[in-house]
Order: C-alpha cells, then structure tokens, then sequence
C-alpha cells in the first residue's frame, strides 16, 4: 500500500490545529486540472474489496480556475488574467482590501457570492450565494438563478467550502468566481458543421450545446471536474499550490466523499482515485468510512467531514490502496479510445451484475477470481516491460515478446467478459463490440483490445504500437465501419471514431504556470 505520509505528523498537537498550519496568504487565482480515466481491467470487481483494478489517467483533463472577487470593479494585483477581467461585471481583488459593496448577510457577515461558469456549454453559469448553517452544520451554497442545479458542482462547493472554513477557522470566505474548462474529448462534437478551428479557443472548444444536450464519452468527467474542483478551493483558501503533491491524500479523500454524496451512491472510486493519483493500481475503500457522515447541514457535519478527511477516526481508518502510483506504459506501446456513440446505463447494469452474483455466488466467484488472476498477470507484464530499457539489440526481440504476452492475457480477459455477459444478460461486451474488438485485433500493430469499466456500448480501449502507420490504418477501418453481425441486446454500430486522448499517468496538478491559456475563457 503506497500512501503519501502525513506532512503533519506531530500527534500531541490539536488536529485542528495542525491543519490550520497549512494556511498561508491566499492568492488571487488558483487554477488546478485533474485527469480522466479508462479502467483497462477490473470492471465490477473493483466494487469489491477483494478484488482490484488497473486504471489509466488520461491526457484529457478538466481544469478549474479560481478567482477571488470584489463587488466594485477595480484594476487586478499583477496576476495573468487581470486585463481579460476588466470587462467583467466583478473584479480579482487583493484578499486584503475590503469587500466595498459587498451586501451583508442574515448574520451580519458580508454577503458572499460563487459564480461558476463553464463557458464551453450554453447556459451553463451557476450562481451561489454562500450560507452557514446551525449547528457546526457546514457550509452550503443555494443556486439564486434560474435553469438546471448542477449536483457535482454544488456539492463541490458545500464539501470544499465547509472543509477549508472549519480547517481555517474563518467565516469569511470572500466572494469567487469559478471557471471549468473540459478538454474536448470528454464530449462528442455534435457541432462539426460549423467551424471547429474558430470554436477552439486555448485548445478549448466551444461546444455550442448545453450540457444536458453534450454527448459524454465516458471519460469520467464528474470525477474530474470534483477533483480539479475540491483541489482547487482547497488549495485556494489553505495551501500553497506547491504542496498540492502532499496533500493528495487529503484531497483524494474529500473528493471521494463529494463525489459519492452528488452521485446519491457510494461506487468504488476508482475514478476519483486516478484523478488525484494517476494510473494506478487501485482498492477501493470501504463503504462504510462514508456512510455516517451525513448530509451537509445536518449538525456536527463539519466535524464530521473534517474527521473523514483528514483521516482521524480509528474506528474507520482509510483503506482505500494505491500501487504503482503514476505507471507508464511500456516504451513503444500507447493507448487509445474508440467511441462507438452508443451510449450505456452503467448504475442499471451495475444493480444487474451484482444481483446475478448475489444470485450465483459460487459460480460469480470461480469467475471473478479467474478473471483477477488474468488481469493481475497483465498488470505484472505491463509493468515489467514499462520498466524494460529497450536498448537496440533486444529492442525487436523484446517488443515481439511483450506484444504476444500482452496480447494473449488481453484476449483472456475478454473471454471472461464474454461469459460474464452471457450469464448475468447483461451487455458488458455485447456481441457488437466483440465484432469490433475482432476487427481492430487483425489490424497490424493492434496489441489488444477490451470494453472497460462497466463496458456496454461505451468507447473501446486499445494498446497498440506507438507508430502513426497503425492509427492510419485503424482510422481507414473506421472510415465505412458499421456492425454486421444482430446484437445480443439490440445494438448497433453506425460509426467508430478514434478519440484524440492518450494515456496521460499524472494525477491532480498545478495549473497556475499554464493558466493564460484560460484567458480568452475567463
Ligand atoms: N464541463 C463541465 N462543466 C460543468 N459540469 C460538468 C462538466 N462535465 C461534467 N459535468 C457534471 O458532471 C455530470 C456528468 O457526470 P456523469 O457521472 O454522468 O458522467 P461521467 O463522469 O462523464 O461518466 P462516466 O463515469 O461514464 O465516464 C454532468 O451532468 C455535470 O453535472
Ligand atoms: C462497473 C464499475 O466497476 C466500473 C464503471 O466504469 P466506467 O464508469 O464504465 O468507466 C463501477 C465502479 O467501479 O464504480
């Protein structure tokens, strides 16, 4: 098990107090991203402690800026965005003027407001104004304008908000405003008529749609946007962005928590543990560490989330467990998605799975555990040739033998999937995809491919040769590619099309050195 170690570690000290070491002056501007992911091995049985999952970060990511506001607009301190801001109806302050304007609030604190803007989509502004609750009951923000709530981003804010204003024992949390910009493989672009050169803005496209309208590919979007989110006020109100690195653990536990709180359910995590650490090797933790923790606004929340966060009930310590934190693929070797725009029901054939395990435990078991084994045997090859200096004299050779070895456990792995699909009826690799995977297969420099996570009609994941020959010929297949073959659940192929993501192994970062590709944006 590989956990970052407490960067507070002085036990005789007041936890509170500890945390509240971490605070120093803070910025005008935060900006953090955090990645997507592809769970190559281990759907369904990463829902079980007793089994695990390999996930891969990708180089998509979901970036999150944050901006301290005043009420009166006023010439910016210096930071990279300042000039791009002077046309905005509020303006970044220095954290140590006065609010002027600001509004005063039932409890005579000063009005404080969040907007949130993610300007990629239509409509999509959120307004918050900031309460705090009886009762030590947290911090919660209310939506004031009209149009859709949006259940990952609010609940961000109540969970961040309420963390960092008990670890700083502050009441005044200023006024924000928060951007979200998405790289542009986590959405189909269903606006390709008009032109996606003039859309692009920073490497960000203007999707031209609402977020309720957007294709999503499956790229964990929501466990990327609470990460970059939660990372992003933390860091904001609490910590220097240097220290986003130890505080990992932190944050990965407070975005678990968010995220499970928006979703209404608590899933393994994977997703958020990728966000935070980057590919890995993942166990999930267990349920119940997040099951008394109550809602936001409920009294004593705040204490309870601070414990949860921080990690300081005995009775539940975290167990979640991360291994080969930030692995690479092996030299040579890359990784790609293949959207077959179906769409899938993940929670539905969640409930399904799980129930026909329950139903026939000893045969679920025999299965789960031989698929485990398989995809441990890949992990173990995968890592062992990630670590295999491909010097030219055993260059060939070793790339023959990895290719072979990798491809063999990939079709393994399938093959379990299969039987999984034909006893639980549920379409994890549905005869579709199978076609497609087959077909993808043959083509030269193809090492293997698999549905993963949950599978469905979700984007296909391939290793493949790292040569710009193999994603030709595959884009060639692609080029007139529909299935043939009658669906087991109904589906069909009408298009494939290769995304643009890449594995990408790093985990939550840092943006601010980057951030003036945000400018046009803000
Ligand atoms: N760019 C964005 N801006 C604001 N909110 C977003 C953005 N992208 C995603 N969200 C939020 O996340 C929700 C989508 O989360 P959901 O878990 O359904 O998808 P996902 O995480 O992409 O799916 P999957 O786990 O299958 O990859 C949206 O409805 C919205 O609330
Ligand atoms: C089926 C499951 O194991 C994986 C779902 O993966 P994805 O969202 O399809 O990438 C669910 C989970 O782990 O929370």
């Amino acid at each position: 098990m590989t956990r970052d170690p407490n960067p507070f570690p002085s036990s005789h000290l007041q936890p509170r107090y500890l945390a509240s070491l971490m605070l120093v002056h803070p910025p005008n501007t935060t900006a953090v991203s955090a990645p997507g992911k592809v769970l190559l091995t281990g759907g369904y049985l990463v829902l079980d402690r007793d089994y695990s999952g390999t996930v891969f970060a990708l180089d998509a990511r979901i970036h999150v800026l944050v901006q301290q506001l005043q009420r009166d607009r006023r010439p910016g301190s210096g930071d990279p965005f300042t000039s791009s801001l002077d046309t905005a109806k509020e303006g970044v302050v220095d954290e140590e003027e006065p609010q002027a304007g600001a509004t005063q609030a039932f409890d005579g604190q000063p009005e404080e407001n969040i907007i949130v803007r993610s300007p990629q989509f239509r409509d999509a502004v959120w307004e918050y104004v900031v309460r705090r609750c009886e009762n030590g009951g947290g911090v919660k923000v209310s939506q004031r304008n009209e149009g859709p709530r949006n259940p990952f981003v609010e609940t961000s804010l109540n969970y961040a908000l309420t963390y960092t204003s008990y670890v700083a024992d502050s009441q005044d949390l200023g006024s924000l405003s928060v951007t979200i910009l998405a790289d542009n493989d986590y959405y189909s672009d269903t606006n390709s008529g008009n032109d996606s050169a003039a859309r692009n803005r920073g490497g960000f496209r203007d999707f031209g749609v609402t977020l309720q309208d957007a294709h999503k590919t499956g790229l964990g979007s929501s466990a990327a946007l609470v990460t970059a989110l939660v990372s992003a006020l933390v860091t904001h109100r609490t910590m220097h962005p240097d220290d986003l690195v130890v505080a990992r653990e932190k944050l990965h536990n407070l975005a678990q928590a968010a995220h499970c709180a928006a979703q209404g359910k608590v899933g393994s995590g994977f997703d958020i543990g990728a966000a935070v650490f980057g590919s890995c090797f993942y166990r999930r933790f267990s349920p119940s560490i997040l099951e008394r923790l109550g809602e936001v606004g409920s009294p004593s929340f705040e204490e309870r989330l601070f414990s949860t966060v921080e990690d300081l009930d005995p009775a539940q310590p975290w167990d979640t467990e991360f291994a080969d934190v930030g692995m690479k693929l092996p030299p040579g070797v890359q990784l790609i998605l293949c959207d077959v725009d179906c769409g899938s029901q993940t929670p539905s054939m969640v409930r399904k799975v799980l129930e026909w395990r329950k139903q026939n435990r000893e045969e679920a078991d025999q299965l789960w555990d031989d698929l485990q084994a398989n995809n441990e045997k890949l992990r173990t090859e995968l890592r062992r040739f990630s670590h295999t200096r491909m010097s030219s004299e055993f260059e060939s050779a070793a790339i023959v033998e990895l290719h072979k070895t990798v491809r063999g456990l990939m079709q393994q792995s399938r093959n379990y999937l299969q039987q999984m699909t034909a006893k639980s009826e549920v379409p994890i690799e549905p005869r579709v995809q199978t076609e497609l995977l087959d077909a993808v297969s043959q083509v030269e420099g193809v090492i293997g491919g698999v549905v993963p996570g949950a599978g469905g009609y979700d984007a296909v994941a391939l290793l493949i040769k790292d040569d710009i020959d193999v994603v030709i010929r595959l884009r060639m297949l692609f080029e007139k590619y529909q299935s043939k073959v009658e669906d087991d659940f109904g589906g069909k192929i009408e298009r494939v099309r290769m995304l643009g993501v890449r594995h990408g192994s790093e985990g939550v970062r840092n943006e601010y050195q980057n951030a003036r590709r945000y400018a046009t944006w803000v």
